[in-house]
């Protein structure tokens, strides 16, 4: 196995950085919206022990089509057909109403690959550590507690998958009396 970080890494990592490089994240600070994707990328190699560049590179681009103008066609042309595929699997259609979306979240989780799994797992636990420090700009106490309610549901559907993550995940939501 290489020791350093491939060339069609050190791409992609460029090109989530290009592509999400407008947006930011709804924390009080506004943190550049590219560093939820580092983390989700750093959680599975660091803290889940995952070796496959497919999945770290597909973490990196989980929500560059969602959010950005980016394609499927462009993940595809630019880092394969794996790494679309993954993508894909990740991705939430954006035309259907919000409540369908959060529903579908639930519902695909359990039918997709181990391999989507493990990015799905990592962008749940990344988004529920930063939950349980800020209140998202906008956001009732209400909303967030709701959040973590939901998110549970999507985990349950993950679950068999990493127990690193898993662990982490079930801390969070013993903290919040939710298991
Ligand atoms: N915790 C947190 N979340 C933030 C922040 N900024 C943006 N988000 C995004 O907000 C989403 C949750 O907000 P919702 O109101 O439930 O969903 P929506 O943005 O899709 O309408 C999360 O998406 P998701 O669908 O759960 O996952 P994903 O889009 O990251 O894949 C998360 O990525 C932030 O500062 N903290
Ligand atoms: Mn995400």
């Amino acid at each position: 196995m290489a020791t350093h970080p491939s060339k069609q890494f050190m791409k992609c990592l460029q090109y989530a950085a290009h592509k999400h490089s407008e947006q930011r994240r709804k924390d009080p600070k506004c943190t550049p919206y590219v560093n939820h994707v580092i983390n989700v990328s750093t959680i599975l190699a660091v803290e889940a022990g995952v070796q496959d560049e497919a999945v770290l590179m597909a973490a990196l681009l989980h929500d560059v089509v969602e959010d950005t103008d980016a394609t499927f066609a462009d993940v595809e042309a630019l880092f394969g057909s794996d790494v679309c595929n993954l993508v894909c699997q990740v991705t939430d259609d954006k035309s259907l109403e919000k409540q369908e979306r959060k529903r579908l979240q639930i519902v695909n989780a359990a039918k997709s690959s181990s391999r989507a799994k493990l990015i799905k797992l990592a962008d749940k636990l990344d988004n529920l550590r930063d939950l349980q420090i800020n209140t998202p700009s906008g956001w009732t106490e209400e909303r967030r507690e709701q959040y973590f309610v939901w998110a549970k549901k999507v985990v349950d559907n993950l679950r068999g998958t990493n127990s690193a993550l898993e662990q982490q995940l079930d801390d969070i939501f013993r903290q919040r009396c939710l298991m």
